[in-house]
């Protein structure tokens, strides 16, 4: 199934702003989808239904949408049905969601949650994971998709919180899941996405690096300190 949803060595593009950001909002985030599939992406992720409507409308590619929600200390992306389910009304057409093992809002646990997915929505679920132990409980939960996204963000022993991507991680979950692994997560350069493919990624999801002209500056004003 999930096969059919990126092409072999795809890239993918995220385009997120937060409420932070002047970029922030369903207008400008179809414009940076449209510029990214103009530049060749196969496929968008996006954040929340009101980006994932206006993406959907405008792009014809597959949207990889997400719900964040909550606070960014627990299990915040996509963590309820009710979250999936927005976006995919709104046109993803696949969900993503937090795949580690840490408690969710409301209780119920990620096999549950995939399984529900899967039966009432009809769609791939990729789990955003961030270390091998997650992977692993991820896709016995039944996830279509692992991907690195997490690495680095929740404080897992041995989750790299570099400049870089996490290509160990994507390296190791390549040689022990039997499902497309998704490299996502501080890739910046080329080399790093060719890298992120030798590592074992079946598709690499860029984000910051071509969405986010404020952290872009950010990142090169930093430099010069
Ligand atoms: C940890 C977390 O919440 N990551 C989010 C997940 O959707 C996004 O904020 C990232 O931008 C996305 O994963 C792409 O990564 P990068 O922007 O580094 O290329």
């Amino acid at each position: 199934m999930s096969d059919a949803v990126f092409p072999y060595r795809s890239v993918v593009v995220s385009c997120q702003a937060g409420m932070d950001n002047p970029l922030h909002g369903p207008g400008p985030m179809a414009l940076m989808a449209q510029a990214a599939a103009a530049g060749g992406a196969a496929g968008i992720r996006a954040d929340g239904p009101a980006d994932v409507a206006a993406i959907s409308a405008v792009v014809d590619l597959p949207i990889l949408g997400i719900n964040k929600t909550g606070e960014r200390d627990g299990v915040y992306i996509t963590p309820t049905f009710e979250s999936a389910a927005a976006v995919v009304r709104a046109g993803a057409t696949v969900v993503a969601l937090d795949g580690t093992a840490r408690p969710r809002p409301g209780g119920g646990s990620l096999a549950g949650l995939v399984a529900r997915i899967h039966d009432e929505l009809g769609v791939p679920v990729m789990a955003d994971v961030d270390s091998t132990d997650a992977g692993r409980f991820a896709r016995a939960a039944g996830a279509d998709l692992v991907g690195t996204t997490l690495s680095g963000y929740t404080g897992a022993p041995g989750s790299a919180a570099g400049d870089g991507p996490d290509l160990a991680l994507v390296k190791a979950l390549a040689a022990e899941l039997d499902c497309p692994i998704v490299a996502e997560g501080r890739f910046w350069t080329r080399e790093e996405v060719l890298a992120g493919f030798e590592a074992g990624a079946h598709t690499v999801v860029v984000g910051t690096a071509i969405t986010n002209p404020m952290a872009i500056t950010r990142r090169l004003v930093e430099a010069l300190r």
